[in-house]
């Protein structure tokens, strides 16, 4: 989301400057043969000033590790036998089952069964319709679909990505975008989208869609208000071009014919500077997640890949071989898997994929979208019935992940560096209050939200509405205190570190690093904690023992510097957990006094679901887990924005942090084991073993959302290796 006007690009001649056959949108684009294939051609090169070097120093979950698969080679073979490759569909006995089970390792990487998983554009059961409420065209979907469904898979015509011009990786407004550049990355990347869309040729279809954007609500024509409006809107429907026909564009050789032909400029209208920056903002679209996704994606692709080799027949069934990769054909025994392996972070992609353009906003969205290379992935986020409307969000989640730290644009409505009006409506999110968004959709995209959510928000009681907006502006407050208590404890820490560290404040810096991921505040990485359940029972009371005696003697020395005026911090960050303790009590009194039914308290709650980060943050920095928030956020995430990049991290955390608890408490021995009735053959059960095996369902349903059905076992192998990668980051 940029937070300034959008800023215009007068239109150059196409590749007029730009002679070379131009570089992938993304930077580094030296080395594929990627599995997808190269971005659209762009034929203006890259200012070399905005080719940002490797990111760097960026403290969220979310942007952990990571790389750029477009832009990488392969990253080897594997063999069957592969850590990457354990755990994808189970070895079947039979041939039969054998080529069943290589069958359903293919089509679980999409439930559009095709022979050519990789090749976008693919188009599920979606098409385009007109839609009534000046909302213009639309799509809806054609039958019934599932949770997780693959509805789109589709290619850019324009693409860029925060590292390229965020120099100091943090996403925020560090004097980013480049060298010598005060541009906030994410009006550098509206730029270049503009610059790419002038840049390059297009193929008569593409001509065709694009001409078909200018004229449409939000689609660079000047718009009335009022009666006068609705009439030009209604004579601009009419006049515009015929809705246009959803290919997949998979029938072989289609895709070269295409390509072959993509020799016409840019339609002479969308030349028109104004005109492209409206059609650019109005269709943009800017996906949540980065390098992560890539990564679930290739794992899960190896899973799949290396079960059906191992049970495959033939090689044909492979999906390995059934991509469009170059990967070697498999043999029965070894595997070679080409696997992109991201290094690199990514994140923030801002692009323009023309199908995926017709599909409207909702503030609880029912489709998911993120990008992989540079393909737009749009997944069914919930059931939906057959002929409804597929929507998706415009506005960021927003519920802070990986963002109480930075000067992310997200929270920093208020702190004058905008540009814009002080209101902060621009920053709003999808956890924001209905004026906030409303305000934001209005400023950013042109038209007044109503949707189903806006609406059910619209009806809560006034005084709830006050409440919600007053603790929404508190909450801004709240992170800022916390920022700056957090900032004090680095400076106590590294004066501690100049007289030689005093035992117990330790853990400061990493609680600082790592919070608002509570986990890793909690002494000790969480590879350490998350082991503890299978040290023996001595070692884990002596760790617990130790523990204690370490908690008293900070506790100690706490109260010994508080008396003394010192860790400033520790005051600051008590007094923001105070602070939105009694919100959190204000919200509970007002639901209860008003009755609210649940539908109406997640409503209420969403809009003030940050407030639940920023307690999460704030007890993490003091070391403290408390469970139920996270469960909170996951809840709340899930009901509002399923299957997103917030929803996988918080049902994660979530999930995470019952075991940790569970593993604490039976390191002191408090965890209750009672037998276990039935036919169970025996044995004892244990109630916190439910919080556990309940946190886990959620965030394995989640993980399904956003990247598809998945195998327990594909399931299981991303998530070890996403903690692997954020172990590695937090050392
Ligand atoms: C990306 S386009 C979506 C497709 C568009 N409806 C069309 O006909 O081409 C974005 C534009 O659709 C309209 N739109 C999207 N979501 C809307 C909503 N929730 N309510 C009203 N209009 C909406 C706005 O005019 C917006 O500028």
């Amino acid at each position: 989301m940029w937070t300034k006007p959008p800023q215009r690009l007068a239109p150059r001649p196409a590749a007029a400057d730009s002679p070379s056959a131009s570089p992938d949108p993304t930077p580094d684009a030296s080395a594929s043969p990627d599995p997808f294939p190269a971005a659209e051609p762009v034929t203006s090169p890259q200012p070399k000033s905005r080719s940002a070097g490797p990111a760097a120093g960026r403290k969220t979950r979310s942007n952990s590790g990571g790389g750029n698969a477009a832009s990488k080679r392969p990253g080897g073979a594997l063999s069957s036998s592969s850590s990457t490759a354990r755990g994808g569909a189970p070895a079947a006995s039979s041939p039969a089952a054998n080529a069943a089970a290589a069958q359903a390792a293919a089509d679980a990487l999409f439930t559009d069964p095709s022979p050519a998983p990789l090749e976008a554009p693919r188009i599920g059961p979606v098409r385009v319709a007109a839609l009534g409420g000046g909302r213009g065209r639309g799509l809806i979907t054609t039958r019934t679909v599932q949770p997780g469904e693959l509805l789109l898979a589709v290619r850019p015509l324009a693409l860029a990505w925060d590292e390229q011009y965020d120099e100091d990786g943090d996403g925020g407004d560090g004097g980013g975008s480049g060298p010598g550049s005060d541009i906030e990355p994410a009006d550098a990347k509206f730029l270049e989208l503009q610059r790419q869309l002038l840049g390059r040729k297009y193929s008569a279809r593409e001509v065709a869609w694009l001409s078909g954007l200018v004229g449409l609500p939000g689609g660079g024509a000047e718009q009335g208000s009022g009666q006068a409006g609705e009439q030009q809107q209604q004579q601009q429907q009419q006049e515009a071009p015929p809705l246009p026909e959803l290919t997949s564009g998979s029938r072989p050789g289609e895709r070269e014919e295409e390509e072959g032909s993509r020799d016409l400029p840019l339609p002479a209208r969308l030349r028109d500077p104004d005109t492209l920056a409206d059609v650019v903002q109005a269709n943009c679209l800017e996906p949540d997640g980065g390098a992560e996704d890539e990564h679930a994606f290739w794992a899960r692709w190896a899973a799949a890949a290396a079960a059906a080799a191992r049970t495959a027949p033939s090689a044909d069934a492979s999906p390995a071989n059934s991509s469009a990769t170059s990967s070697p054909s498999p043999s029965s025994s070894v595997v070679p898997v080409p696997v992109p392996a991201p290094a690199r972070r990514r994140r923030g992609p801002m692009g323009l994929w023309p199908e995926a353009s017709l599909l409207n906003h909702s503030c609880i969205p029912n489709t998911v979208a993120y990008v992989v290379g540079d393909t737009l992935f749009v997944r069914a986020a919930r059931r939906v019935g057959g002929g409804a409307e597929l929507t998706v969000s415009y506005l960021p989640v927003g519920s802070g992940y990986g963002d109480v730290y930075d000067d992310g644009d997200v929270y920093d409505s208020d702190d004058g560096d905008d540009g814009g009006d002080g209101g902060g409506t621009a920053a709003a999110t999808l956890l924001s209050p209905l004026a906030d968004r409303r305000g934001a959709l209005e400023e950013l995209r042109g038209f007044v939200c109503s949707c189903s959510r806006c609406t059910a928000e619209e009806s809560l009681d006034p005084k709830l509405r006050a409440l919600m907006a007053d603790i929404s502006e508190g909450v801004a407050a709240l992170r800022g205190d916390l920022r700056t208590a957090l900032a004090l404890a680095e400076l106590d820490e590294e004066g501690d570190e100049g007289e030689g560290e005093e035992e117990g404040e330790g853990d400061v810096e990493e609680a600082v690093a790592a919070a608002p991921d509570a986990g890793r505040a909690r002494g000790g990485s969480a590879a350490a904690t998350r082991s503890g359940g299978a040290q023996d029972k001595q070692q884990r009371q002596q760790q617990q023992q130790r523990r204690e005696e370490e908690e008293a003697e900070e506790g100690e020395e706490e109260e010994e510097e508080e008396g003394e005026g010192g860790s400033r911090w520790r005051q600051m960050v008590g007094s923001v957990v105070d602070r939105a303790g009694m919100y959190l009590e204000l919200m509970d009194a007002a639901m209860v006094k008003l009755k609210l039914t649940p539908a109406q308290q997640i409503t209420a709650q969403s809009a003030v679901a940050p407030l639940y980060t920023v307690l999460w943050a704030a007890l993490g920095s003091r070391g403290e887990l408390e469970p139920r928030l996270a469960e909170v956020m996951g809840a709340l995430v899930g009901e509002v924005a399923p299957g997103s990049a917030d929803h996988v991290w918080w049902s994660e955390v979530a999930r995470e942090t019952a075991e940790m608890i569970v593993a604490e408490e039976e390191a002191a021995e408090e965890a209750p084991v009672v037998r276990r009735g039935g036919g169970g053959g025996g044995g004892f059960s244990r109630p916190q073993d439910d919080r556990v095996t309940i946190a886990d369902k959620a965030c394995y349903r989640a993980f399904g959302v956003r990247y598809g059905p998945l195998s327990r076992g594909v399931y299981r192998q991303l998530l070890a290796a996403r903690r692997r990668r954020e172990d590695e980051q937090q050392q």
